[in-house]
């Protein structure tokens, strides 16, 4: 088994007790769940960085990221630092997030926020916004075409954005279609954790343009940004840069003034 594969097993089982703890209608009846969302495709668009910052406590490949920050301020600051989006970790077992960390980010700032979750079920686009998610994210690696159709629709009635990510050309055949508004990609080979920019560059001729493009992980450097710019790319999904520091925030506002030069 690789380690997608142990996650996706893992979050079966956590879906499944959550499921039976917390009731739907529970989730539903939370003042988030009925609010107005903001599209992170839109705010995409307008951006003059397209920087879209994770909080990431830790990860399968890195271990320790930060374990020190609060994630209210991280949000603050993120947005006092200019990025169009921000990304929260909610998977607890390997990343050391948890839906808390995406309900204070939400306390904290207007920015559309991306819940960053292994998403399996329709429950848990039900508990993204009922904690204040605007986005949501799917991996076409753990997901058939069909269950990719029915979580974006599903998603899109509750007024989410979607972000589908694909690491390969097969991956991103199997999920074009049109209740999706951002196509990732991960540079990160989720299986062996090989990271390069290269599979972003060798896919964006294959994403109609209809989709936001996205560039996933790895990124650490104002030339990679403006490199994946040439090919399209209008947005720019950064974690481990900003988070192995001690303070992200001010990582991420040093970034952007080098990027606006
Ligand atoms: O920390 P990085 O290398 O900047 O990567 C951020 C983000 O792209 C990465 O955390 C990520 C991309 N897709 C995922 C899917 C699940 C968990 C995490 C991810």
């Amino acid at each position: 088994m690789n380690i997608l594969d142990k996650i996706v097993a893992d979050k079966y089982i956590e879906v499944a007790l959550k499921q039976s703890l917390i009731p739907v209608k529970q989730l539903e009846a939370s003042v988030l769940f009925d609010s107005p969302t903001t599209s992170l495709a839109t705010a995409l668009k307008a951006s003059k960085t397209g920087i879209i910052a994770e909080h990431k406590r830790r990860s399968p490949s890195k271990s320790i990221i930060n374990q020190n920050v609060n994630v209210w301020d991280v949000a603050q600051h993120y947005a006092d630092a200019g990025v169009a989006g921000m990304s929260v970790l909610t998977d607890s077992k390997y990343f050391g997030g948890s839906l808390e960390d995406l309900l204070l980010a939400r306390s904290s700032t207007h920015l559309p926020l991306l819940r960053k979750e292994f998403i399996i079920d329709e429950y848990q686009l039900i508990e993204a916004k009922a904690h204040g998610a605007d986005v949501i994210l799917l991996i076409a690696a753990i997901l058939t075409r069909d269950k990719i159709k029915a979580l974006s629709e599903f998603a899109k009635s509750l007024n989410l954005d979607v972000l589908l990510e694909v690491h390969n050309k097969e991956e991103l055949d199997k999920s074009l279609m049109p209740s999706l508004d951002m196509l990732g990609v991960n540079n990160r080979n989720l299986k062996t954790f090989e990271v390069s920019t290269a599979i972003s560059k060798e896919l964006s001729e294959h994403i109609p343009d209809d989709f936001v493009k996205v560039s996933e992980s790895g990124i650490s450097s104002i030339e990679a940004i403006k490199d994946l710019k040439q090919y399209g790319y209008e947005g720019f999904l950064i974690g481990e840069n900003f988070m192995k520091t001690d303070d992200p925030g001010s990582s991420a506002t040093e970034f952007i003034k080098k990027l606006a030069l």
